[in-house]
């Protein structure tokens, strides 16, 4: 018994362990985790069960967990903010509803700009081809007659862009405003390949509206005055 638990064998069984508890696991980075642990104890099992390794074994398990752990990495760069430079860092913050994985893909499509001069972003009454975030600087925005600063971090454009309508206002960034944006059609491509980023992306623009709508006054045409 002694000899058995001091000899290469019980290995086999250190590496069964991991995998099991991988296997019971939900969580796909803990699986791998695991999974990546019992591979090698299998390689040392392969390595030190005969007088010559069992390379044919080795060669199978160490490509396996070779390509786990390409996943592994791939699964941690997707939920962590690591790798992301301090300016993605802060617009991240501008989408909560994302994964940074998510928010990378979606970045990916999306171009930064500086007005050079006052730029209409939207027309009333004219469909969107691109939807916008604004950064930094001033955007202005005229519905019923009424000029209204664009809070700093929202998006404009989601409302056409969710109702698939037009513009509800128009919208100006004045000089110097930082905007970023994406082609309205770029952007439903990548809603349709993929449903959770589709889900992300309308709860994400659904919370901007519920702040507007939080931050906006009743509309002049249907108030009631309390007398
Ligand atoms: N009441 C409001 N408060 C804040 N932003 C608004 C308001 N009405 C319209 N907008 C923004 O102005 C944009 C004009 O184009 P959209 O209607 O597509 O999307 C609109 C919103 O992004």
């Amino acid at each position: 018994m002694v000899d058995y638990i001091f000899s290469a064998a019980i290995l086999v069984h250190f590496a069964l362990l991991f995998f099991s508890l991988g296997f019971l696991a939900r969580d796909q980075l803990i699986l791998r985790g695991l999974v990546l642990i019992g591979s090698a104890f299998y390689i040392l099992y392969y390595f030190n069960i005969n007088d010559t390794p069992l390379w044919d074994a080795i060669f199978a398990s160490g490509t396996m967990a070779l390509i786990n752990f390409a996943m592994i990495c791939t699964l941690i760069l997707e939920r962590t903010t690591f790798a992301m430079n301090s300016d993605q860092s802060v617009i991240y913050q501008c989408f909560p509803t994302l994964t940074p994985g998510q928010f990378r893909k979606v970045m990916r499509d999306s171009e930064t700009t500086t007005a050079s001069g006052q730029t209409v972003l939207c027309e009333t009454g004219h469909l969107n081809e691109r939807l916008y975030l604004l950064v930094a600087g001033k955007a202005v925005m005229y519905k019923g007659g009424v000029e209204y600063n664009v809070p700093l971090n929202s998006f404009i454009g989601e409302v056409g862009f969710l109702n698939q309508s037009a513009a509800s206002a128009s919208v100006t960034a004045q000089t110097g405003a930082v905007f970023v944006y994406w082609q309205v059609s770029d952007l439903r491509k990548m809603m349709r390949r993929s449903a959770p980023l589709n889900n992300a992306l309308i709860a994400l623009f659904s919370t901007d509206l519920a702040r507007k709508v939080e931050r906006s006054q009743p509309m002049a045409d249907t108030v009631k005055f309390a007398t």
